[in-house]
């Protein structure tokens, strides 16, 4: 549905996207990845024709974002603004008055999706007297009611809470099964694992790794080991064939040598420390981006 090629866009001497290309399909979720200032908001802007790329071609079932294609795209943007004097329902019939969504048809979508995220209560209350995650909703309300064919969210996990990023994974994962195309940015990397079928890791505004997330992962071989365990983690530090260790209060990530065998460091393991679970694996996604961006490590 969306190809993107080849992507630059300076600021004066700044370059914020360098030669980024990508693919989305519809039913897909595809996941635009980065450290801060890497060039994730670049790319989007210059997808939803917001800024002209200096260089490069966009791409969406063929033809060049016009406004009937912007019609078919929901956005929701990285700094959030909303009306704050303004109550909730009208302020998500204002923005389906805007998309040309006809009165009822708004009026039933808004009451729908209120309901699902909890906030039908609410709609009387003005955008102010909400929470930031609530406002948040909003915004995510609003920037999926006309039922666009592409959906694209700026970190649209920041500030919910383990309960609404749950929701927000369903929802998300319905559009897709719908036959939405998706593409969000996050620093969320566990929601990147459970939601993504692709992605692109940028690094200052250079794409450094992409694929889908099976192919990227696999790059960075069956190497690692996680494990859960009880006591003191004292002794993941002075483990031999271990290349990277990152310990978390009852959980590790240990990254072996090549050629060490994870049964002699199971063995090691249990002579020292408790252990709950013990798992031979890729390195999860946070760690890979971690080495990718602050040690420069590209596989394959
Ligand atoms: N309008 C602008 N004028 C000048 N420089 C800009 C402008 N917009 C972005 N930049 C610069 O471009 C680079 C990429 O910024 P961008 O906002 O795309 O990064 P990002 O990946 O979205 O970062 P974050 O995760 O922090 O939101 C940064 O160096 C930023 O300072």
């Amino acid at each position: 549905m969306l190809k993107v090629e080849n992507l630059r866009k300076t600021f004066s001497d700044v370059v914020a996207v360098d030669g980024v290309s990508f693919e989305v399909n519809r039913g897909e979720i595809f996941g635009l990845l980065g450290p801060n200032g890497a060039g994730k908001t670049t790319t989007i802007r210059m997808i939803l024709d917001i800024i002209k790329p200096d260089y490069g071609v966009i791409k969406f079932d063929g033809k060049e974002i016009n406004d009937e294609i912007k019609s078919k795209i929901g956005y929701l943007p990285e700094e959030r603004g909303l009306y704050r004097k303004t109550k909730v329902f009208e302020t998500i019939l204002y923005f389906a008055r805007l998309k040309g969504i006809e009165k009822k048809t708004a009026l039933e979508r808004a009451r729908y999706w209120l309901k699902r995220f909890g906030l039908i209560d609410r709609v009387n209350s003005k955008i102010e007297e909400l929470s930031k995650g609530n406002q948040q909703k909003i915004q995510i309300i609003i920037s999926i009611l006309h039922d666009p064919e592409l959906v694209i969210l700026d970190e649209p996990f920041a500030g919910l809470d383990p309960v609404n990023q749950e929701l927000l994974k369903e929802v998300l994962l319905e559009l897709r099964d719908k036959g939405k195309a998706i593409i969000f940015s996050t620093h969320q990397m566990d929601q990147v694992e459970k939601l993504c079928d692709s992605i692109c890791l940028i690094n200052k505004g250079k794409p450094v790794l992409s694929g889908s997330l099976t192919e990227v992962k696999s790059k960075f071989g069956k190497n690692t080991i996680h494990i859960e365990f009880e006591g003191d983690a004292d002794v993941l530090k002075y483990l031999t064939g271990v290349k990277k260790v990152n310990i978390y209060p009852n959980y590790a990530e240990i990254t072996l040598e090549d050629g060490v065998s994870s049964t002699d460091v199971l063995r090691e393991l249990i002579k020292y420390m408790n252990l709950k679970k013990f798992e031979v694996k890729e390195p999860s996604l946070h760690s890979i981006f971690i080495d990718v961006v602050s040690r420069g490590v590209v596989q394959g």
